[in-house]
């Protein structure tokens, strides 16, 4: 319901995620259903812990692989660390984690790539519903999330008017319903400012000559601004989690994310370099090569979540967002340590405030750490519809860098023996 605000991706994520979950691929469909639990349980994102554990039963999925790790097969056991790397801190991942998989546990080139594409899009799915507050309260059979529980909305019955309707009831709750309606707007007008830096940077930022150097000193600069101590909101904490029912799925739960440009093993992992292996001439063909058809639909995923647009913003009409919403792509890409040598980061650093750039870091980065007061503190003028359409970004924005990184180590591993 959530991610109908949005019909035309919703759309495509619903036939990927069929294609991925009970089309083709090489692995049983109970693997495919517990990858996607154990990925889901590295976000702490119970929702879909149990929303997949159920499709594991529904596919005759074994009662007992669900006390957790020890009861599954260890070929299943070993993604583990895969698992926990890619959700976490992506760019650990190497070739030996690859080798290892294929050499200990015999996972075949084929079921490995899958493997990854399942794992990666779990992680994502996690970030979406965490950063929106989608969840589970077992005894309330409304929807829950930040979106459906705005105090500040009309009663709960027009929402349940909208969740009972027949099956196609999401393609009508578009983002124009009554529940979207646009905030009232500030004194000092947020909006327009944001717009005029939009248009400004639009006309300074295509004709101003940069040289390499200071391209990349503002990667840079993005980047350790990033990882400065109080660029995460109150409550939020790189500390270890609270013990959670999804531990039984992981291995070393306080494994997190760790600051990219702070980590301790900065010195021996370079800066990813987009031009050396990029999505769509890199990343694209081993999926096309191993996992057939399910590429072409992943790059068209990516493609509807980076160009969606209704060209508004807030109450504005006719705006053209495309720098706004690539600098929020980008972003996510940068906190991971992914640069890209023709993009701008002027433009991140002109067009996302700091509270945006705040909420991007924690949903990509600390997802299970989201909480009313994180989704609440940031464009507080605009639409409801406008914030889940920047989780969709964050969601496919950071699906895409687990996947190079992943893929990069696999390709690696490919070429090397
Ligand atoms: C994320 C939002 C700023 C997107 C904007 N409402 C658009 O239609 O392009």
């Amino acid at each position: 319901m959530v991610m109908a605000l949005h019909p035309h991706y919703l759309q495509s994520f619903l036939e990927t995620n069929f294609l991925l979950l009970q089309s083709v691929g090489v692995l049983s469909y109970q693997y495919r259903n517990y990858i996607a639990i154990m990925a889901a349980a590295r976000h702490q994102c119970s929702y879909l812990v149990h929303l997949m554990e159920a499709h594991f039963l529904l596919h005759g999925g074994d009662r007992s692989w669900l006390n957790g790790l020890e009861h599954v097969p260890r070929k299943l056991s070993s993604l583990s660390t895969l698992n926990k790397l890619l959700a976490h801190r992506p760019w650990l991942v190497t070739q030996k984690h690859i080798k290892e998989l294929i050499h200990g546990q015999k996972w075949q080139l084929q079921e490995l790539v899958q493997a990854i594409v399942l794992l990666c899009h779990f992680h994502s799915v996690a970030i979406f519903c965490q950063g929106t507050g989608v969840n589970l309260e077992i005894d309330h059979d409304e929807i829950n999330s930040f979106y459906c529980k705005d105090p500040k909305l009309s009663s709960s019955d027009d929402l349940n008017s909208l969740a009972s309707e027949n099956d196609k009831s999401y393609l009508k709750f578009s983002c124009v319903n009554t529940m979207d309606a646009v905030p009232k707007s500030n004194p000092i007008d947020v909006v327009e400012t944001l717009m005029e830096r939009m248009k400004k940077f639009d006309e300074v930022g295509s004709t101003e000559e940069v040289t390499r150097e200071e391209m990349n000193r503002r990667f840079e600069k993005e980047k350790e601004e990033a990882s400065s101590q109080n660029f995460l909101p109150q409550g939020v904490s790189t500390s270890p989690n609270k013990t959670s029912y999804c531990d039984r799925y992981v291995i070393d739960p306080d494994f997190r994310y760790q600051d990219f440009a702070k980590r301790d093993d900065r010195s021996d992992v370079p800066t990813f370099r987009a031009q050396d292996y990029n999505w769509e001439d890199n990343a694209f063909y081993v999926v096309s090569n191993y996992y057939n058809d399910v590429a072409e639909m992943l790059d068209d995923k990516f493609k509807i979540a980076y160009n969606l647009t209704y060209k508004t913003l807030a109450s504005k009409d006719n705006v053209d967002t495309t720098s706004l919403r690539r600098a929020i792509w980008k972003y996510v890409h940068c906190v991971y340590g992914i640069m890209y040598d023709d993009y701008n980061y002027d433009e991140v650093n002109q067009l996302l405030e700091r509270s945006l750039k705040m909420f991007i870091k924690t949903v990509s980065c600390f997802p299970e750490q989201v909480e009313r007061n994180v989704y609440d503190g940031f464009w507080k003028q605009f639409r409801h519809s406008e914030k889940v359409h920047v989780n969709i970004m964050l969601q496919e924005s950071r699906f895409q860098v687990g996947l190079l990184y992943g893929l990069r180590a696999l390709t690696q591993c490919i070429t090397d023996s």
